[in-house]
């Protein structure tokens, strides 16, 4: 018998099954094997896709590069000539990015790959000079990324937090780990902030999406 958990789990399979993974998708999978990162899911890769282009998003940050699917994903949402900046602690996963945007024919010109902890690099961007803010490195430090990329976006830019149900252990109350605690103070945060208008979706393990007023 079908219980109301089946049935919403099946939905939740559908929708990430929603795009065809392609080329992409299947390169980048390849190459986060590689460097032994979990790649976003192919539901959050469109849906990336799909608020770059919604936002028309010419400059973007990404903390958190994995081998580069969600970078890949949001330059080829936004607009022709818009500038991906990624940071990443880990220079494996820096290499794995460029090689995949360069495989993919976006000219080295249109990113700016930085090496570090984000932690480090953030303080250094400039303040509201972007349109998008993309945070996947996150677990115990989301509140503190989170300041700075709402620091980031000028008025009416859109910030992005993945993995925001922490894997699925954000709704169980029992869960106290420090990530889980960390993405439900994340969520409150954004929630309570007059400042922005904010969703969350269940793409992938969690998409919460802030719109800068
Ligand atoms: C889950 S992966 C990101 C997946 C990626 N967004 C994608 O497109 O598939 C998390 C990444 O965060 C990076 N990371 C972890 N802690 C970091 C930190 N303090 N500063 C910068 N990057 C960090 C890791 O090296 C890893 O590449």
């Amino acid at each position: 018998m079908s219980t109301p958990e089946k049935t919403k789990y099946a939905s939740w399979a559908y929708a990430e099954e929603h795009s065809v993974p392609d080329e992409l998708v299947e390169r980048a999978r390849v190459l986060a094997a590689n460097v032994g990162t979990d790649p976003i899911s192919d539901g959050t890769a469109a849906a990336l896709t799909t608020l770059a282009a919604a936002c028309r998003a010419r400059s973007m940050v990404g903390i958190g590069l994995g081998a580069g699917l969600a970078g890949a994903a949001l330059l080829r949402g936004a607009a022709a000539d818009a500038v991906f900046t990624g940071i990443d602690a880990d220079a494996d996963c820096v290499s794995a990015t460029r090689q995949l945007l360069g495989s993919l024919g976006v000219a080295s010109s249109r990113t700016r790959l930085i090496t570090g902890k984000a932690t480090e690099v953030l303080p250094r961007l400039t303040p509201e000079g972007y349109d998008l803010v993309f945070i996947d490195a996150a677990g115990e430090s989301a509140v503190d990324y989170l300041s700075h990329g709402l620091r980031l976006l000028h008025p009416g830019g859109t910030l992005i937090l993945n993995d925001a149900l922490d894997g699925d252990r954000v709704p169980k109350p029992a869960v106290r780990e420090a990530s889980t605690q960390a993405m439900r103070r994340a969520e409150a945060l954004l929630r309570e902030d007059d400042a922005v208008v904010t969703a969350m979706f269940s793409t992938g393990t969690g998409v919460l999406v802030a719109v800068k007023r």
